[in-house]
C-alpha cells in the first residue's frame, strides 16, 4: 500500500516516520516544494530502518508528482503553521491556493487515492479539498478529532493521575481554539463517567485546555505542535489502509447529520478501506447539540472566504 504526504516539514516528515516504523504502508513518497528537502528527510527516515527495524520504502520529491503515482492514501500538510498569537483561521489565505493546488495534482496521478487533509484551517481546507475536486465525499477525510481527542485524553489522564491509555473521549465540532467541543459528559476512565472522580470545576478546566492545546504549543513552541499531529495523521491512515473500522472523530462532509449540511465539521466516524465508511450519530444533549449548531455557524462563516478561490 503506498501513502504520499504532501508537505514534508513538521508534521508530513513526523507522519511519515511512524507510518514506516509502524510499517502501516509498504511505501511513503514524500512530497515538497522546497528544493532536496522532502528527499534529505526521507534519506534521514530510511536510515532509521536497521536501527528501529522497519521495511516501508520512504522516498522523497521535489514537487515531481509522477513519483506519487497510484498511491491509495495522500495526506496534504503543506502550507503554513501559525505563530504564537495567531488563530488557525488567519492561515488561510496562504494555506486555501497551496491546498487547492496541491488537491489537483495528486489527483492527476492517483485518481482513486483517499485524501486527508491536514493544513489550516482544516474544516475549511477539507471543505474546499472536496469542493475544487468534486470528490465523492468519503474519500476526503479532515484530520483534527483525532488529534485534539488524544489532547482530551491527555489532560483527563493528568487530571485522574491515571494512564491516558485508561481514559476514554472524544472531541467533536471544529478544530479551532473556540469551535473544539470536548464531550466531558460521555468521557470515562475504564467505564465509569469522569465525573465520578473530577469536580465540575477541574471537568472544566480539561476541557477548556484541551481547546487551546494547539495554541499551548504554539506558544511554548514558537510554531505549531508536529509529534502528535503526525502521530494522529498516521493512526487514521492505518484506520484507512488496514480497514480497521475505528470510530475517529474526522471532519467530514454533512448532510443533515447532527442537524448540519454542505459544511466539513468533526463528528465521529467509522474510517476503513474505502475512507469515510459511516457517520455514527451519538445522542448529544440540548446544551452540547447547541454548541455544535455554534461551532457550525464559525465554521461555515470561515467557508464563506472561500469564495474566490472556489470561483
Ligand atoms: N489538522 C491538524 O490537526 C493540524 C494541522 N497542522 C497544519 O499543518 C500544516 C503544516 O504544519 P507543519 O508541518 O508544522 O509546517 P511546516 O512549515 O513544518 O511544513 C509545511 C511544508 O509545506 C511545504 N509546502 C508549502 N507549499 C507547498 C506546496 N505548494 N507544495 C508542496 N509543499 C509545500 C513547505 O515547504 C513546508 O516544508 C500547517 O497548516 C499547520 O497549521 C498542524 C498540526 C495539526
Ligand atoms: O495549533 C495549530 O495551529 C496546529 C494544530 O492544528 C494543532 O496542533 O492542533
Amino acid at each position: 500500500m503506498k501513502v504520499t504526504i504532501v508537505g514534508a516539514g513538521n508534521v508530513g516528515a513526523t507522519c511519515a516516520d511512524v507510518i514506516s516504523y509502524r510499517g502501516i504502508a509498504s511505501e511513503v513518497v514524500l512530497l515538497d516544494i522546497k528544493e532536496g528537502f522532502a528527499e534529505g528527510k526521507a534519506m534521514d527516515i530510511m536510515q532509521c530502518a536497521t536501527t528501529t527495524g522497519f521495511n516501508t520504502k520512504v522516498s522523497g520529491s521535489t514537487n515531481d508528482y509522477s513519483k506519487t503515482a497510484n498511491s491509495n492514501v495522500v495526506v496534504i500538510t503543506s502550507g503554513v503553521p501559525r505563530k504564537p498569537g495567531m488563530t488557525r483561521e488567519e492561515l488561510i489565505g496562504i494555506n486555501a491556493g497551496i491546498v487547492k493546488t496541491v488537491a489537483d495534482n495528486v489527483l492527476k496521478y492517483s485518481p482513486d487515492a483517499i485524501i486527508v487533509v491536514v493544513s489550516n484551517p482544516m474544516d475549511t481546507m477539507a471543505y474546499l479539498t472536496l469542493k475544487a475536486t468534486g470528490l465523492p465525499k468519503n474519500r476526503i477525510i479532515g484530520m483534527g478529532g483525532a488529534l485534539d481527542s488524544s489532547r482530551f485524553k491527555y489532560y483527563l489522564s493528568k487530571a485522574l493521575d491515571k494512564p491516558s491509555n485508561d481514559v476514554q473521549g472524544m472531541v467533536i465540532g471544529g478544530h479551532g481554539d473556540t469551535t473544539m467541543i470536548p464531550l466531558t459528559r460521555i468521557a470515562s476512565y475504564n467505564g465509569s463517567p469522569v465525573s465520578d472522580f473530577l469536580s465540575q470545576e477541574v471537568m472544566d478546566k480539561v476541557a477548556a485546555d484541551t481547546m487551546v492545546g494547539g495554541a499551548t504549543l504554539t506558544g511554548l513552541l514558537g510554531t505549531s505542535a508536529w509529534y502528535a499531529p503526525g502521530a494522529s495523521v498516521a493512526y487514521l491512515v492505518d484506520s484507512i489502509l488496514n480497514d480497521q473500522r475505528k470510530m475517529i472523530p474526522c471532519s467530514v462532509y454533512l448532510e443533515g447529520e447532527y442537524g448540519q449540511s454542505d459544511i466539513c465539521i468533526g463528528v465521529p466516524c467509522i474510517i476503513g478501506k474505502n475512507g469515510v465508511e459511516e457517520i455514527v450519530t451519538i445522542n448529544l444533549d440540548e446544551k452540547e447539540k447547541a454548541l455544535f449548531a455554534k461551532s457550525a455557524d464559525a465554521v461555515r462563516n470561515m467557508n464563506e472566504a472561500l469564495k474566490s478561490v472556489l470561483a
